[in-house]
């Protein structure tokens, strides 16, 4: 009973003050085409409810173009539009060009507030909360651990974790006289991707593969999924208020008696202790420990600055929490999509596995017994199929920004309005929020080809000289996102997934399992997961039929 009146009251406050800070600040996108909209929950529940991430997005774009107009909650009354967007040039101007014109807008920070803590992710840019510069400095310290050359340390650090994950294979899967069998490669391929974070972030071990059962490997398990999937109408209505609630009122949602919210503020604890006392060891320990890990790197960074750059204690601390939540379930799901298809296209796993033999001679004939980022980079099939894989599943497949002042958004496709008049560019009043969709932009025919929807790695072995526009960090993807609030560790997760791939396709083969799983894919909060479409109940899954190579 007290759980449902604190929900109701805070329910009931958020929207007072929704209904009159929208009454006050007005702004139209009326002229702009769009789907019509359910009273209460605008488009909301729609895009949480739909079948599989990306149906709305592909249908909406069909329908109304690059740009189109959806509705938030209580949008009717409001005109709470939002500005949905596919259009190169558009995201190209929001990511790249305007930089912190168009920060996370108050209820994406909150949620990334909620589930990290106040690390990068959560920081705000300079524009829209005058005063507060955090986010250039808290990137700026972390962008030192993840340069080309630091990079290239970690890579034996994926080939020795994927390596161990094939030897437990092997060791306990196939010890019989097994020749096939349907393994649960999201059982396995998070805890990998976890048990790197936690080397690579702070030296910090998960043991997760060695079934070393931590406090905080149990927190993390399925946090999203468990969370964030499915919210229920309530929550839809609460979260939507979020954007017009002050952004430090909010952090009173983590004492919200939901089971999300404790779930969450129990997992950041847990993080927070483990982190902080890292950092005092660390520190104790005065100067960096040899190993170099990316808390070492940042340290070393943080002590070169004056006293108002400098990251404390307890901001370090949030960049773990972040790292671990940034680079784990992404790079994990990532793998299962990349293996999905490879299963479905064994043509392309035998070219792999022709490209790891020629290699491995290479790294032999130069005496080394591990392959570097080059070796890895330089496989072409490999590379195409990540690439093409990162295109057809964006994990992140949307975000949002807000505008911080007026502006006019270009488009390189005109769009028509709801007058049949045909635009080039979008007018926006500041506040304005904008709806990115990485997965619709990474699936447009027009700079992916006609057949944009079907997975094809030779697209990305010829040329890419025909995309006009510069949008994305990676191969011109959105995947993971662009400018100053793109990925830090798309480069880290691009090696990781190679470094996976190859050791897995030279000692096993993948096939879909003889049941053919129907996989659909599930928002998870910010991220999507393949679930099994009749076997919702049993969270993400990804099976897939394994099968030694007989050398
Ligand atoms: C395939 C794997 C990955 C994908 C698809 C991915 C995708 C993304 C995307 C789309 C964003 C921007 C989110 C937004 O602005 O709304 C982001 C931000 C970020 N990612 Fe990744 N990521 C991946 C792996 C990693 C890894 C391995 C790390 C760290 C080792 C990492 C660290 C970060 C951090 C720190 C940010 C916040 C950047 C900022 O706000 O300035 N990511 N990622």
């Amino acid at each position: 009973m007290p759980q449902t009146l604190t929900v109701l009251l805070a329910l009931s406050v958020s929207f007072v003050v929704v209904i009159l800070r929208r009454f006050f600040d007005r702004r139209s996108l009326n002229y702009i085409r769009g789907p019509t909209a359910s009273f209460l929950f605008g488009h909301i529940l729609d895009i949480t409810r739909q079948r599989q991430v990306g149906e709305l997005d592909t249908k909406w774009n069909k329908e109304f173009g690059n740009a189109w107009r959806i509705r938030d909650c209580f949008g009717v009354w409001c005109s709470g539009d939002f500005l949905m967007l596919t259009d190169p040039k558009a995201i190209q101007h929001i990511c790249q060009k305007s930089g912190y014109d168009y920060p996370k807008d108050n209820k994406l920070t909150n949620i990334a507030r909620l589930t990290t803590g106040n690390g990068v992710l959560a920081a705000i840019g300079v524009c829209w909360d005058v005063g507060r510069h955090d986010h250039i400095r808290q990137r700026n310290v972390m962008t030192s651990s993840f340069t080309t050359s630091r990079l290239r340390q970690y890579v034996s650090m994926f080939q020795k974790t994927a390596s161990k994950m094939v030897d437990t294979w092997k060791d306990e899967l196939f010890s019989g006289s097994e020749n096939a069998l349907t393994i649960a490669m999201n059982h396995w391929l998070p805890r990998a991707t976890l048990d790197i974070i936690g080397e690579a972030a702070c030296s910090y071990e998960f043991g997760t593969l060695d079934n070393k059962d931590t406090e905080l490997a149990e927190a993390y398990k399925n946090l999203f999924a468990d969370s964030l999937m499915f919210p229920s109408k309530w929550d839809i209505l609460f979260k939507a208020t979020w954007n017009y609630l002050p952004i430090r009122l909010l952090q009173f949602v983590d004492y919200l008696p939901a089971r999300e919210y404790r779930r969450f503020r129990s997992t950041v604890q847990i993080m927070n202790r483990v982190a902080k006392n890292i950092i005092d060891e660390k520190i104790r320990e005065g100067t960096p420990s040899t190993k170099r890990d990316i808390v070492d790197l940042m340290l070393n960074a943080n002590e070169t600055l004056d006293s108002k750059q400098k990251l404390s204690r307890a901001e370090l601390a949030d960049q773990i929490a972040t790292l671990v939540i940034a680079g784990h379930e992404t790079t994990a799901s990532t793998l299962n999509y990349i293996l999905w298809e490879l299963a479905k296209a064994s043509q392309y796993q035998a070219k792999i596995r022709k490209e790891i033999r020629i290699l491995r001679d290479a790294v032999a004939q130069r005496g080394d017994l591990e392959y570097t980022s080059e070796d890895l980079e330089s496989m072409k099939y490999a590379v195409a199929v990540v690439k093409e894989t990162l295109r057809l599943h964006p994990i992140v497949f949307h975000t949002t920004r807000e505008a911080a002042r007026d502006d006019v958004i270009p488009l390189s496709e005109s769009i028509r309005s709801t007058t049949g008049e045909l635009i080039k560019s979008i007018p926006v009043r500041k506040r304005q929020i904008v709806l990115l969709s990485f997965w619709g932009y990474n699936r447009l025919p027009d700079v992916w080809g006609e057949d944009a929807d079907t997975w094809n790695p030779e697209r990305f072995l010829e040329s890419e000289a025909t995309r006009t526009t510069n949008v994305g960090l990676y191969a011109n993807l959105l995947t993971f996102s662009a400018g100053v609030r793109g990925c830090i560790g798309w480069r880290f997760a691009v090696l990781e997934t190679l470094s996976f791939l190859v050791e897995l396709l030279e000692h096993f083969e993948f096939s879909i399992p003889p049941e053919k799983p129907d996989i659909v894919r599930i928002a998870t909060g910010g991220i999507m997961s393949p679930f099994i479409r009749d076997a919702m109940h049993l969270g993400p899954m990804m099976p897939l039929q394994v099968a030694p190579l007989r050398e």
